[in-house]
């Protein structure tokens, strides 16, 4: 299978600023590759640096060393020195995101949420709306509630709106931080089974999966991280 993600040699130092500049190294020499329809999932102890990992490779992370490369159609990008015009036409074509929260944006109903994506790059209102509705059913967040703004809907809701926004566009590289954290066993099958009709149609993700038995269901390969040594 050919790789659409190859990071190589990454090294990452927070420096914090307000605290003396302290520096704190939390990740070295990490490479991987991904290829396409398999699930990469980044497994270690709490403060590995497997979340700071995944922001990298979204771009939302500086990271001091290394490359990361995307591809997009026949061409590689390498996203550390790539600008912003070209980032955003990566998230919006090439690179999916789910994050731990939803962002609320007052006024915005659930199903706006989850048709936003589709709408920007040039999908029909109605496929978009068809689309938003079925991933909103699918992941059971009830009708009633898809024409309200998200703000106060449940913690678990909101994270459904948030994968429903994530798995509304075929992206060809998904990014999954910890999308089942706060659902219960019925609403994990579901995003487990998002998850396996992505990869069978081709989608290479990258996730973590802090519960054993989704990681069992929906990994390929693990990527085993460590702490890196105290601040200096
Ligand atoms: N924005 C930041 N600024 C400074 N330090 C940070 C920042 N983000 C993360 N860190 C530090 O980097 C280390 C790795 O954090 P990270 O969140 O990547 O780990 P993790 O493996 O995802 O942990 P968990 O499983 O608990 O979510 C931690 O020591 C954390 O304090």
């Amino acid at each position: 299978m050919e790789p659409v993600l190859i990071a190589k040699d990454i090294h990452k130092t927070f420096v914090l600023h307000n605290q003396g500049c302290t520096q704190l190294p939390v990740l070295e020499n990490q490479h991987l590759s991904l290829h396409k329809g398999e699930c990469l999932v980044l497994h270690g102890h709490s403060g590995s640096g497997k979340s700071s990992l995944l922001r990298a490779l979204y771009g939302n992370y500086h990271v001091n060393q290394g490359e990361i490369l995307i591809r997009q159609q026949a061409q590689w990008l390498n996203l550390v020195n790539a600008d912003s015009r070209q980032i955003i036409q990566l998230r919006q074509h090439t690179l999916g995101w789910v994050s731990q929260f939803l962002r609320v944006i007052p006024r915005l109903s659930a199903r706006d949420i989850v048709m936003q994506p589709q709408l920007d790059i040039g999908i029909s209102p109605a496929v978009a709306k068809a689309t938003a509705e079925r991933l909103l059913s699918q992941l059971n967040v009830p009708e009633k509630l898809w024409s309200l703004a998200p703000a106060t809907f449940s913690g678990g809701e909101q994270q459904r709106v948030n994968i429903a926004k994530g798995f509304a566009l075929d992206y060809p590289i998904l990014l999954l931080d910890e999308p089942t954290a706060s659902l219960d066993k019925t609403n994990c099958e579901q995003v487990i089974s998002l998850i396996q009709q992505a990869k069978q149609r081709g989608a290479a993700i990258v996730g973590i999966f802090h519960d054993p038995w989704v990681r069992e269901q929906v990994a390929d390969r693990l990527h085993p991280m460590s702490a890196l040594s105290a601040p200096h």
